[in-house]
């Protein structure tokens, strides 16, 4: 850790309450100040303006927009001076911003980005078949997900990804008959089977850390089985022991299902590009039958679970966002786009590498 300097800045900061239970203020707060910042808890309930001047907003506020985007009337209103308040003062370095956030929240939206995505099939990444369901009608959304190449098993996911518990209560259906399961508004995507390995990515900035789950047998569409309704937390944490882990005898494989680097910081990129956010995560499943990589998740601001030197990595990460803020400040007078700091802060890649028991850290992409 470096050594201590006076305070020059301020970070505030507002997480939801099971985020906050999970950070560890006091090495956040260490940290913060080796890098010559003290750390100011926000009060969403309080005028903003009254709680002195910050210079770093740092939030995971998912669970307030999915709440405002409903039409919740205090989440509503908290955006809405938050935003205010971050109009009033351009010059606060937000991580993320708010409306970068946003296209996270909602699963058909960041698939779509994926699918879109021309460089990826090049390289054998892609992501499965997917459609909406916005109605209970069976027979339309059969047809819709014909339409859209979505074959059985599928996986039915709540179209608000992120911000409450049931936004990962997942179903897994085998056949039509019991399409009726799936309750609108959700996403249903084709099941790929990856023999239960489920690779996560942990990014801050231009830095990454991947590691390995448990996930989801390997399965087949089927007339005899019945849904599977199942929560990720159950299934897919580093300490789960679901039994829809564990593979039958028949998928014991010796296909190398290796996971390739060069997709990893392919897929980095395209995010960083197309979605900017600082802070985020993302799956991958590796098809067993093709070796191709299935991207199946992004998630805000997730839990960096065993990722080496997190506050010091993220504090790091709050200078370059800081200084970069300064800079395009300057340049445009006194006017800073909010919406496209991180993504001003792409630039080419320099890789360094380290191997550990708890996973692989890939430093400074760009
Ligand atoms: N298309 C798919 N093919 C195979 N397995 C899948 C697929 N989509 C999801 N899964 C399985 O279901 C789990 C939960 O899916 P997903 O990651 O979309 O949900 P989530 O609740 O957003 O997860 P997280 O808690 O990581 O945000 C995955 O970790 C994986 O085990
Ligand atoms: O296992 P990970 O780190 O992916 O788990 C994340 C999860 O993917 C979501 O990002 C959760 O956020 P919400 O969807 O807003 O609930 C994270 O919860 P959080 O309490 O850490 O914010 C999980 O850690
Ligand atoms: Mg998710």
């Amino acid at each position: 850790m470096s050594e201590c300097r006076p305070f020059s800045k301020t970070i505030g900061v507002w997480m939801s309450d099971k985020k906050s239970q999970k950070l560890n203020w006091k090495e956040l707060i260490c940290v913060s100040n080796s890098h010559g910042y003290r750390i100011v808890k926000l009060d969403l309930e309080r005028p903003l303006e009254e709680q002195g001047e910050i210079d770093v907003f740092l939030h995971k506020l998912t669970d307030v927009i999915a709440a405002a985007d409903v039409g919740d009337p205090t989440a509503s209103r908290i955006i809405s001076n938050i935003e205010q308040y971050l109009s009033n003062h351009p010059n606060i370095a937000v991580i993320d911003p708010l409306d970068n956030v946003r296209i996270l929240l909602n699963r058909y939206n960041y698939y779509s980005i994926l699918q879109n995505e021309p460089t990826f099939s090049r390289h054998g990444i892609f992501t499965p078949a997917f459609a909406e369901f916005t109605t209970c009608n069976a027979q339309e959304n059969l047809e819709i997900m014909r339409q859209r190449g979505v074959r059985f098993p599928i996986i039915c996911k709540p179209t608000v990804a992120h911000g409450s518990k049931s936004a990962h209560e997942m179903i897994l259906v085998f056949n039509e008959r019991d399409l009726n399961v799936c309750r609108p508004p959700c996403v249903v995507q084709s099941f790929v089977n990856h023999n239960a390995v489920l690779h996560k990515v942990f990014i801050i900035g231009n830095r990454y850390h991947i590691c390995e789950r448990p996930s989801l047998k390997n399965f087949t569409a089927s007339e005899d089985l019945e849904p599977i309704f199942y929560s990720t937390g159950e299934v897919c944490k580093a300490d789960s022991q679901s039994t829809l882990s564990i593979l039958d005898p028949h998928d014991e494989t010796d296909l190398q299902m290796t996971l390739k680097e060069e997709n990893i910081k392919r897929i980095i990129r395209v995010l960083r590009k197309e979605i900017g956010l600082i802070l985020a995560g993302f799956d991958v499943v590796i098809d067993n039958l093709t070796g191709r990589h299935a991207v199946i998740d992004i998630n805000v601001y997730p839990s960096y679970e065993n990722f080496p030197n997190f506050f010091e990595n993220l504090l790091n990460c709050i200078d370059e966002t800081v200084n970069r803020t300064i800079v395009i400040s300057g340049d445009n007078g006194d006017c800073q786009d909010h919406h496209s700091v991180s993504q001003r802060l792409n630039g080419l890649i320099n890789v360094a590498f380290s191997a550990s028991k708890l996973g692989v850290t890939g430093m400074n992409i760009n």
